[in-house]
């Protein structure tokens, strides 16, 4: 059975769009990610879903439920959690106090647990709530009436890395117990953890609908290894690589009156691919700003010498490593591919400049730690 289903759902605010034609069915017991960079149209299918606000066209149903029908809806709410992106609480009330009041709305089977497992300051008031905390209340307000259909926007921002891994961990539990899931995040690496399934959506339209395993293996990893010596060019011009760049620290650290002094070759050499505000997969000595504590004696790229090739990789990691292993690695730095990368090497069309705006530097920098 399926637990969500939208059928060309559409959504206009006035002239502007929110979601076009998506049609989608989330299983019954699946893990859904909904994926996508700032303003793709992720919260409004969310809201839409939730009957939060009326679709311009298409329709769709969760849990067999008309999504414009209010009191179907009412009825559906009983089993189903929601995890709003922003979170409207009463400030002047105490956490305790919210729940009471919610949990006489629709119920509540478990919040005893869940607050030992999430732990938020209950007797405090909300107001005075740090960002994580809200969270932390909102996953148990989502969860005390053990629904059957969690939906849920941006659910992990905020929270700690503890706290996430806590609440991937919870997720991972309640789906053995038949949870449904739909999640929306910007951040691929939480999706590639816990989702069975993700819809990518751009500018409103659903772009690509995979099972997790063909998204991991389309999206590769981004490797960037500094070596000792030169690189020949299209020395990495192996199978799988794309995107390759070799920057040498010879002439690239050098300060110029252009680059407003950078002097780490590697930073500058991804200017020079035209993607500058590209951070994952460099070391993380390549976060370093300009003249940031580079300007000791024999400084030239933070004092190290030697070559950087940095790509994107789909290949076999077998043969990779093969390749690897002809040089002296003095640094090496594996990570996710960015979410960006995905949407630019398989939706081609993306305008770098459109996408390094829309999609923040911080949610690249949480994916490269990960
Ligand atoms: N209430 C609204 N009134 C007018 N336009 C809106 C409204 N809500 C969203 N939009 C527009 O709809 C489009 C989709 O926005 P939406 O909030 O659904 O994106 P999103 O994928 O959730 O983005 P983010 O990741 O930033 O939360 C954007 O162009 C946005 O400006």
């Amino acid at each position: 059975m399926v637990a969500i289903r939208t059928n060309e759902l559409t959504k206009y605010y006035g002239e502007t769009l929110g979601i076009e034609d998506l049609t989608l069915d989330v299983r019954e017991g699946e893990v859904f990610g909904f994926l996508g960079p700032n303003g793709a149209g992720k919260s409004t299918t969310i809201r839409t879903l939730m009957g939060f606000q009326s679709p311009s066209g298409g329709s769709a149903t969760v849990l067999g439920h008309d999504v414009t029908d209010r009191s179907a809806m009412i009825e559906a709410k009983q089993s189903i959690g929601y995890i709003p992106a922003e979170m409207g609480f009463d400030e002047s009330v105490t956490g305790r106090r919210f729940l009471r009041y919610q949990a006489s709305l629709k119920g509540d089977t478990r919040s005893e647990e869940l607050l030992e497992l999430f732990d938020p300051p209950m007797d405090r008031e909300i107001g005075e709530y740090s960002t994580g905390n809200k969270r932390k209340l909102a996953v148990v307000l989502a969860f005390m009436h053990d629904p059957d259909l969690v939906i849920m926007d941006e659910p992990t921002s905020g929270l700690d890395p503890l706290m996430q891994e806590r609440f991937y961990e919870f997720i991972r539990e309640e789906q053995e117990q038949g949870v449904t899931f739909f999640f929306s995040s910007h951040i691929l690496s939480e999706v590639q953890k816990i989702c069975d399934r993700v819809g990518v959506i751009r500018n409103g339209q659903l772009v690509e609908l995979e099972d997790v395993e063909t998204l991991l293996d389309r999206t590769g990893k981004r490797v960037s290894a500094h070596v000792a010596g030169t690189i020949e060019p299209g020395a990495f011009d192996i199978d799988g690589a794309h995107d390759v760049t070799i920057s040498g620290d010879e002439e690239s650290s050098r300060p110029t009156a252009a680059d407003g002094g950078e002097r780490d070759p590697r930073r500058s050499a991804e200017r020079s691919d035209g993607d500058g505000n590209r951070t994952n997969g460099a070391p993380a000595d390549a976060e370093q700003e300009p003249g940031e504590d580079d300007a000791g004696e024999g400084s030239a790229a933070g004092g190290r010498e030697g070559t950087t090739v940095s790509f994107t990789y789909t290949g076999d990691y077998n043969a990779l490593l093969e390749h690897l292993v002809e040089y002296d690695i003095l640094d090496l730095d594996v990570a996710d591919a960015p979410l960006e990368d995905v949407f630019m090497r398989f939706y081609g069309d993306v305008d770098p400049d459109e996408e390094s705006s829309t999609v923040g530097r911080s949610d690249r920098r949480g994916e490269a730690d990960v």
